[in-house]
Parts: structure tokens; sequence; C-alpha cells
């Protein structure tokens, strides 16, 4: 029989899941539970063709859960022969302690739990996630899969805030970086893809000297730069506030704006929740989905279109500064939500950054495709399309010009082969 895990991702007002099959990394079923803890809530399970759509409030992430349980019962497939062989876990930080994908036990959730205050919006749910799924699927095996364990091995220069290492030693303050899993996802994908081998190939080098940079671009966005598989530099920080600029939080700031609003008369909880929930695209520009902005810039909103100069400037700024940590850039990938859809974000980043050698293809940039896909130039002439050679004076490009691609992310199959490592293992 087929084996299973189902992959839960509980977000901060959304349950994501998926039945996978880790072996052949197809999902067998899967849906999301949106508006949680909204008075208008909406679930939607898909299996092979069918797709249930049920509109009604759910409180939790508990009650959101047991909704799911209940649409596999309903519709199928049923869970019971499903072949399921054990739960996994995203947890978004994991803080000092978890480096790896851990087993859930007691311990486990507490200390999921003490970490709430570095990443509020998301290990609230993950550990109600987690504690209703033990209680509900009391005879599997749990396993929580961290997005920040991708990083724990960052260089100290890039982990290490400069402030006074005591204050830094006594807190646990450094960078942890998160998206983890996508980017460890992501960074493979790109490093396995044929276009990639056969530049390595071209040029005489080894993957251990790929230098790439990957834009995760969902509601929350960041930025990692991967040298042969290894993180060396991540956008998020301390916590997921730091870096690009987000659906509702701001990315960088500078922190004295944080004491001038106390100062002012706002209370520490307003300034968090203003940084966690009222800032980024949907405190510029009123919404926070990156197709909505979309639509008030097409529609003349100069707020709007302002937010989205301020998202893009964000974002080359990342990619300058990572070419520089990297010294030069062979690969830069846009992977979720905005990455894989929003060609026009795509050659907004790439359309000022020709100084590195990156190119954006037209044609193969706005073609839709679920597939791993090179969008840049490909070096050398080819009909009909005008070669990064133009760019340098009529020369031949060079070999090693850098790929632009666009890999689809799949968190959820990377945590359920992560959860069937650990279990099989054990
Ligand atoms: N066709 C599209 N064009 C532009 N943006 C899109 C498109 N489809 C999805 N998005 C953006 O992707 C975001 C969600 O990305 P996703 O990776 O699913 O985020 P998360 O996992 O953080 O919820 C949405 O907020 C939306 O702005
Ligand atoms: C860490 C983080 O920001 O996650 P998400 O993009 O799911 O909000
Ligand atoms: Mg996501």
């Amino acid at each position: 029989m087929t084996q299973t895990v189902l992959v839960l991702n509980s977000g901060s007002s959304s349950l994501k899941y998926q039945l996978v099959d880790p072996t052949s990394g197809q999902s067998v079923a899967g849906g999301i539970v949106e508006r949680i803890g909204e008075s208008t809530g909406s679930a939607t399970h898909q299996w092979g063709e069918s797709e249930t759509v049920r509109d009604a409030p759910v409180p939790d992430h508990g009650a959101a859960l047991r909704l799911v349980l209940d649409l596999f019962d309903e519709t199928g497939p049923s869970l019971a022969d499903a072949g399921i062989t054990a739960v996994g876990h995203r947890v978004v930080h994991g803080g000092a302690v978890f480096t790896e994908p851990t087993p859930v036990d007691d311990d486990v959730v507490t200390a999921v739990r003490d970490l709430i205050p570095l990443a509020p919006l998301h290990n609230p749910a993950a550990v109600k996630g987690i504690e209703v799924a033990r209680e509900l699927l009391s005879h599997l095996p749990h396993v929580a899969v961290f997005d920040t364990a991708f990083f724990a091995p960052l260089p100290a220069a890039a982990a290490t805030y400069a402030l006074d290492r005591k204050v830094t030693a006594e807190h646990g303050i450094r960078r942890y970086g998160f998206h983890g899993t996508s980017h460890g996802f992501v960074s493979s994908a790109v490093t396995a893809h044929p276009a990639v081998v056969a530049k390595l190939a071209a040029e005489g080098r080894g993957p251990e000297t790929l230098r790439q940079v990957v834009l995760h671009l969902g509601n929350g966005a960041s930025a990692s730069a991967v040298l042969g598989g290894r993180p060396v530099d991540t956008s998020m920080g301390f916590t997921p506030l730091e870096g690009l600029v987000m659906g509702t939080r701001p990315g960088d700031v500078d922190p004295g704006i944080v004491f001038h609003l106390v100062r002012a008369g706002m209370s520490a909880p307003d300034v968090d929740t203003l940084l966690n929930k009222q800032s980024g695209l949907l405190g510029m520009s009123g919404v926070n989905d990156m197709r909505e902005v979309r639509k008030l810039a097409d529609s003349g909103d100069a707020d709007a279109r302002l937010a989205l100069e301020v998202y893009l400037h964000r974002l080359r700024k990342y990619v300058g500064a990572y070419a520089a940590v990297l010294g030069g850039i062979d690969v830069l990938t846009f992977t979720a939500g905005v990455g894989e859809n929003d060609h026009r974000v795509r050659s907004g980043v790439v359309r000022d950054l020709k100084f590195l050698g990156l190119s954006i293809d037209p044609a193969a940039n706005e073609a839709r495709s679920d597939e791993a896909r090179v969008v840049s130039m490909t070096p050398g002439p080819r009909d009909g399309s005008e070669p990064l050679a133009a760019l340098r004076q009529g020369q031949e490009p060079p070999v090693e010009t850098p790929l632009v691609m666009v890999v689809p992310t799949n968190e959820e199959l990377a945590i359920a082969r992560q959860t069937m490592e650990l279990v099989e293992g054990s």
C-alpha cells in the first residue's frame, strides 16, 4: 500500500493541508481553511477531480482541523485507508533549540509555545494545530519541521546582530531566518535542474560553487543567498519581520521609529500589531494581496503605485546585496505566490539589474507554467530574441551569464519527505 504523510501548515489565519506520498511526490488530496477567527470562514477540499467548498465561520485552528477531518470523512479519501504513516507539522520558529525535524512530544509543544513571542503571527497557530492533531490522530507519530532549520548553519558574520554581546547571549538574539523549508527545497531543485547542471558543466565547475539568490515572495517574503547548497545569508532575522516588504509587514525599518512611536504615546502591543498586521502592502495601499495592489495600481491609484515601487526597490537592493555577499550570482530564482505568478514583479526586479548580467526573456517570463523553468535570455544569439550580448557592445555573451528561474515551491512535499525520513529512520 502507498505510504502517505498528512502535512499541516498552520498560518496566522489559515490552515493548509496535504496528504502526500513522499516517494512519488504526488499529493493525494489537500486544501485550505481560510479566514480562521473571522466572521466568514471557508474551507476548500480537493481530491482528484472533485472540489468541495464549505463556507462557515471557523473560530480557531482546532476547529479548522476538525473541519478538515470531517471533509476527509464525508468526501474522501478515507484517512483510515490512506496509509498515513505520520503527521508532519510546519512550525515557523524553532529558536536555537530545534535545528532538525523533531518528533513531537509534550516538551516539544511547550518549547514551541515558549517561542510564541518571537513569531506571534505563526507559532500560536502551530501549537493549536499540533495539540488538536495529537488528540484526534493520537495513533500516529507527529513530527515538527521548522522554518528556521535550514538557516541554522548561517555563518556567524551573517547571523550576528551588532548588539551588546551580553544582551544577545542572554536573550538568544541572532538571525534565525524563516521560510527555510522553501529556500531549501527550491535551492535543491535549482541545483538539480538540467539548465543549471548544463551551465556548471559548460563552465567546468562543481555544484559546490553554485551561487544562488532565492526570492520567496508569498504573504510573508524573504530572500536567501545560498552557496553550494548552504545558506550564507537571509533577509528575515530574529523574527519574520525583517527584510523584504510583505503583505502586512514592512520588512526593514529603522528601530528608532518604534521608540518614536512609543514616546508619542502608542503602546508596545499596538506597535507590534502595526508592524505585524497593518504595514507592508496593506499599510501603504490598503490591500495586502498583490493581485489587489496590481488592480489598484493599474487603475491609477497613487498609493498602490508607490507601494509597488517600494516593494521592487527593496527586492533589487537585496539581490544586489547578495551578489556582493556571494561574489556574483549564477541563478536568481523566484518562488511562492507572487514570485511564481506575477511576471511583472519578476521583470521589475531584473530590469534594473542588467549590470549583474541578469536578463528576462519576455515570452518565457510571461508564459504560464507550473514547471521549474528558465525565464532569462539564453546565452548566445537566438532567433527572435535580443541576446544579452547586445548589452555588451555586440560581444558574444560569456557562458557564465546568470540564469533567472521560476521554481514552484512545495513546502508540503519537503515536510512530508523530512517527516517520513525521521519516522522510518527511528
Ligand atoms: N496571479 C497572481 N499574481 C500576483 N500575485 C499573486 C497571484 N497569485 C497569488 N499571488 C499572491 O501570492 C500571495 C500568497 O502567496 P503564498 O505563497 O500562497 O503565501 P502564503 O503561503 O504566505 O499564504 C497572495 O497574497 C497574492 O498576493
Ligand atoms: C515565516 C512567514 O512569514 O511565513 P508566511 O509567509 O507563511 O507568513
Ligand atoms: Mg507560504
